[in-house]
């Protein structure tokens, strides 16, 4: 798997929207069916609600795995989508989604980037895990590349005064790995009770302790820059007085939560803000278009991991005929030699 970029609008056979574990195994029916296809998610990593939500819990009903955590899942899906050679796009939404002249979609990101897609995936689950935003005035004044919600990796934060704001693991672990490469350290949050695993409240002890990171227990009420480059954090304490706190980068980890957003508006038919679909195809009411997981309504569809795997089939076998003109045969993965060549796994008769 690789993650791209770039600015010239990348032609595909398949576009799937949602890197949850539908998506992903859309990605591996498609592979089978000989399909290639390209990948957005919202999120920084693949995995949905498995892998944002319970990554540590358990799930007890994937058929033929009695036990594995929500991140162990992501891992063999992950696993098992390898030889399928996906191309991801993370951290990015698509935003829109409208027919080009050729019958094809035309789907923009939140990155800009743009895809033309000759059938479309919508795998959205609940909606687009987006980060809550930070709302004080200043926000709208920093150039790009000094406000960080939720980051990937902490390399921005080398040898400058970082302020850390949030209070849960993640902004915990940021704080953390923020202490290692940053100048100074501040970890800000309105209660000193910090929701973090027991070793993580350790560490936190730690560098507190030795002056490594400073805890200030208060809210953000504004941003200054200078000519677009942040100068400090202004926060109130709880008596209500305001304070300055300088700054040169800004790790907020407020949360993140799955919002709808722009599915709602690629005019496809909807019910109770889930996508109508024909439970023999998964299509949608768009040609080409066809929608899975926990995004769909049908009679008797259950929001269920299982099933999205049993639609994401589906999907494919239908795509398989109307991207390539005829019925697909259906192959096993224990005999067929052509699955064996996909898969990149060695044919008995070879
Ligand atoms: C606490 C909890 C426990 C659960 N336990 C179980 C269980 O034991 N067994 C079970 O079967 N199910 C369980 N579920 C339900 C299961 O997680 C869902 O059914 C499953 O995740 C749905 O998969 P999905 O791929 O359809 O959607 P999701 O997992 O929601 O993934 C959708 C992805 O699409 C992305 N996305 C959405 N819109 C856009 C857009 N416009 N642009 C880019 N990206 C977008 C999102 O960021 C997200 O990553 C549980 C759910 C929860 C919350």
């Amino acid at each position: 798997m690789q993650d791209t970029s770039g600015t010239q609008p990348i032609q595909t056979d398949a576009l799937v929207i949602g890197a949850g574990p539908a998506g992903l195994f859309q990605v591996f029916q498609l592979g089978l069916q000989g399909i290639r296809c390209h990948v957005v998610d919202a999120l920084p990593h693949v995995g949905g609600q498995c892998a944002q939500l319970y990554g540590d819990k358990p799930i007890y009903d994937i058929p033929g795995i009695p036990v594995c955590t929500g991140h162990e899942l992501v891992q063999l899906l992950q696993r098992q989508i390898a030889p399928m050679d996906v191309q991801l796009h993370l951290s990015q939404q698509v935003a829109r989604l409208q027919r080009m002249d050729d019958g094809r979609w035309l789907a923009q990101t939140s990155q800009g980037l743009e895809l033309h897609a000759r059938s479309v995936f919508i795998a959205a689950g609940v909606g687009a895990f987006v980060p809550k935003a930070l709302k004080v005035p200043g926000v709208e004044q920093l150039a790009a590349g000094q406000l960080h919600y939720h980051p990937a990796n902490l390399d921005m934060v080398r040898g400058r005064t970082v302020v850390v704001h949030g209070g849960d693991e993640e902004a915990v672990a940021a704080a953390i790995a923020a202490a290692d490469k940053a100048q100074t350290t501040c970890l800000l949050y309105r209660r000193d009770a910090f929701q973090a695993s027991a070793a993580q409240l350790e560490r936190l002890q730690e560098l507190r302790d030795s002056g490594a990171i400073r805890v200030v227990i208060g809210q953000i009420t504004q941003l200054h820059a200078d000519a677009g480059q942040l100068r400090a954090v202004q926060w109130m304490d709880g008596e209500g007085q305001e304070h300055e706190l300088a700054a040169q980068q800004l790790v907020v980890c407020l949360g993140i939560s799955p919002r709808l957003g722009p599915v709602a508006e690629w005019g496809l038919a909807m019910e109770r803000k889930q996508l109508l679909v024909n439970p023999a195809t998964q299509a949608t009411d768009a040609p080409g278009i066809y929608a899975i997981g926990d995004i769909v309504s049908y009679p008797g569809k259950h929001k269920l991991i299982l099933c999205g795997f049993h639609e994401a089939t589906m999907a494919a076998f239908a795509a398989a005929e109307y991207l390539q003109g005829e019925k697909p045969l259906l192959q096993y993965t224990t005999t067929s030699a052509r699955l064996h060549a996909i898969l990149g796994v060695s044919h008995p008769e070879a």
